[in-house]
């Protein structure tokens, strides 16, 4: 196994293994299905013998035959019964082989990557399993009946009507051909289903379980969105899988109501050139009508969806966990530290296909270590491009590099190692105020913690407050708005982040405390992009990209003010602001 579980193919391989260590239960299997098939083989045998022997006038002989019917109506239920407890055996013991390779992939996972483990991941794989079980036994319990039903009509058919039987055998053939030319089409939309299924449980249980981060962000209407697009995308993949499984009635047709409708065409000629008798040609139409078609029909139904499902499932669980949305697995790793320039290309951003692009064809480098402002009117997508560029939102076009590799290619919980984003909106939780700071760093000691409060200008409010280890109520209600500010920062400035974003983080703190705090961050090294709100901000970056609606523009503050009229006029701005505050 490798460290994320077992991989694609995987998955067929356990099924096949698990069966072959089943081989007796599956013997007996065999054997019951020969003697459940007994009334399909010999029903249109003995109707026919009963009608001609009724037409002939030998009254025992038919009722001989009628007798002989229910025979073996009763041995074909009897056999039925004894298949049952080999099934469920088989079935039990592949499960069984199943969850022991879904938990030691799990556990190995868990072991191997640092990172907090894949408790979502672990429920998918064992709704998997559930359903690989489900599925293997309707597979077995129906497909097996139904497959036996359809040899053993074929064979009673060949026996009573060789002709009748061939052409029958032939439209099955075809029947059988259509409908597994078009199984791996069927089968790729079916995948597409499950795996929009398992991005809307993903999405609604981030959602759930962090819904007190999402609201103390504000960011109940991103959240909602990302679970709406991820519901719309499944209906319609939905009904797309709908419209492709119904082409199986012209399958149907084909193998099951075809043969019928020449055998009943062909009737007159049968009977007047006595190629058959009539109790021949009503136990060939028996063995049509009451054997053939309803078990093809059925076949393909089990086929097309359970059938599909196992397929797809048991393909999935071999897959092992599902990196980000499944779509696509994270194939690279973080940079090594010196390599971890982040890059933007030509990127383009709307939150919906209708809405216009919030950001178009952006492009820009930052090396690592650069301090960069984000600076722009109200609405012209500060807050949107910041997100893009700590892969909390995904491209619409173009794409996001932290050193060579694409952000959608780096597994989520190592790209939230490396980038910590703080949003305007701190959020602190119930607990002291030294988990709120250690949070995203579990093995800080007491000092690192102590000088992380320092560093961002936290020692006041510890101070008033009475040491690092008084407790807060829900929510830091009894902090400030700045107070809150600045445990989110000391949180991020001790987590193990190389690209620290502060969308706003500022806003509600003093410019000397802003100043302070951003300066921790310059010394503490790593990339800093910061959303700014006051001029000071923007003059201590050694950057500023300035976004003014369709238009971007890069350089240092001093050539901003040269080239940018917009930022010659937000400058002035800021600053009759920062001197009213003063006075
Ligand atoms: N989740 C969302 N769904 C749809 N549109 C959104 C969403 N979030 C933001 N927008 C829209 O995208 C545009 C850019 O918003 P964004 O918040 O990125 O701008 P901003 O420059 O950060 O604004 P501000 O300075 O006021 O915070 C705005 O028109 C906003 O209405």
């Amino acid at each position: 196994m490798t460290g994320r579980g077992w991989r694609a193919g995987a998955g067929y391989r356990l099924l096949v293994s698990a069966l072959r260590r089943q081989r007796r239960g599956l013997a007996w299997i065999l054997l019951w299905s020969v003697l459940e098939s007994v009334p399909p083989l010999l029903s249109g045998l003995l109707v026919s013998v009963a009608i001609d022997g009724f037409l002939a006038g030998d009254v025992a002989g038919a009722l001989g035959a009628l007798g002989l019917f229910l025979g073996a109506a009763v041995v074909g239920a009897l056999a039925t019964r004894q298949v049952f407890p080999w099934l469920a055996r088989v079935v039990e013991a592949v499960r069984d082989s199943f969850v022991v390779a879904t938990v030691t992939g799990a556990l190995t996972d868990a072991v191997q990557s640092s990172g907090p483990s894949d408790t979502a991941g672990v429920a998918r794989l064992t709704e998997h399993v559930q359903s690989v079980r489900e599925v293997l036994f309707a597979v077995l319990r129906i497909v097996r009946q139904i497959a036996f039903t359809v040899v053993a009509a074929l064979i009673g058919l060949c026996l009573l009507a060789p002709v009748v039987a061939l052409g029958t055998a032939l439209a099955v053939g075809l029947a059988m051909a259509v409908f597994l030319v078009r199984m791996p089409k069927l089968a790729a939309t079916q995948k597409t289903v499950l795996l929009a299924e398992e991005k809307v449980a993903r999405r609604a249980g981030a959602v759930f379980g962090g819904i007190r981060d999402v609201v103390a962000c504000g960011g109940e209407r991103q959240a909602a969105g990302d679970v709406g697009r991820a519901v719309n995308d499944h209906v319609r993949l939905s009904r797309r899988l709908a419209v492709a499984t119904s082409s199986r009635m012209v399958v149907v047709f084909l193998g099951g109501q075809l043969p019928l409708l020449a055998l009943l065409a062909a009737a007159p000629w049968l009977l007047v050139g006595e190629h058959l008798s009539v109790g021949e040609l009503v136990g060939a139409v028996t063995y049509l009508t009451a054997g053939l078609e309803p078990a093809l029909r059925r076949l393909l139904e089990v086929l097309a969806t359970w059938g599909l499902e196992m397929g797809v499932s048991v393909a999935r669980l071999g897959e092992g966990f599902a990196p980000g949305d499944g779509a696509r697995p994270a194939t690279g790793g973080v940079p090594a530290p010196g390599r971890m320039s982040l890059t933007a290309e030509a990127l383009t951003f709307a939150y919906s296909p209708h809405a216009a692009p919030v950001c178009r064809d952006l492009g820009f480098r930052l090396a690592e270590g650069e301090h960069l402002a984000v600076v722009g009117p109200s609405g012209t997508g500060k807050s949107t491009l910041v997100s893009l560029l700590a892969g909390l939102l995904p491209p619409t076009r173009g794409r996001v590099l932290l050193g060579d590799t694409p952000l959608g290619d780096i597994a989520d919980g190592e790209l939230r190692r490396v980038i910590g984003l703080i949003p305007q909106e701190a959020y602190v939780f119930a607990g002291s105020l030294r988990e709120n700071i250690g949070y995203l760093a579990p093995g800080a000691g007491a000092g690192e913690i102590s000088a992380a409060a320092s560093a961002v200008g936290l020692d006041e409010l510890v101070a008033r407050l009475g040491g690092l280890d008084v407790t807060l109520g829900p929510e830091g209600a009894e902090l400030s708005h700045g107070e809150a500010q600045l445990v989110a920062l000391a949180r991020v400035y001790l987590s193990p982040a190389r690209i620290v974003i502060l969308d706003e983080a500022t806003s509600a703190l003093t410019p000397d405390e802003e100043a302070t705090a951003e300066a921790a961050f310059t010394a503490r090294g790593g990339t800093l992009v910061v959303v700014a709100h006051r001029i000071s901000s923007a003059v201590r970056a050694g950057r500023v990209l300035l976004l003014d609606g369709d238009t971007a523009v890069i350089g240092t503050h001093d050539e901003l003010v040269q080239l940018s009229s917009t930022y010659a006029d937000l400058v002035g701005h800021w600053r009759h602001d920062a001197m009213s505050a003063a006075t």
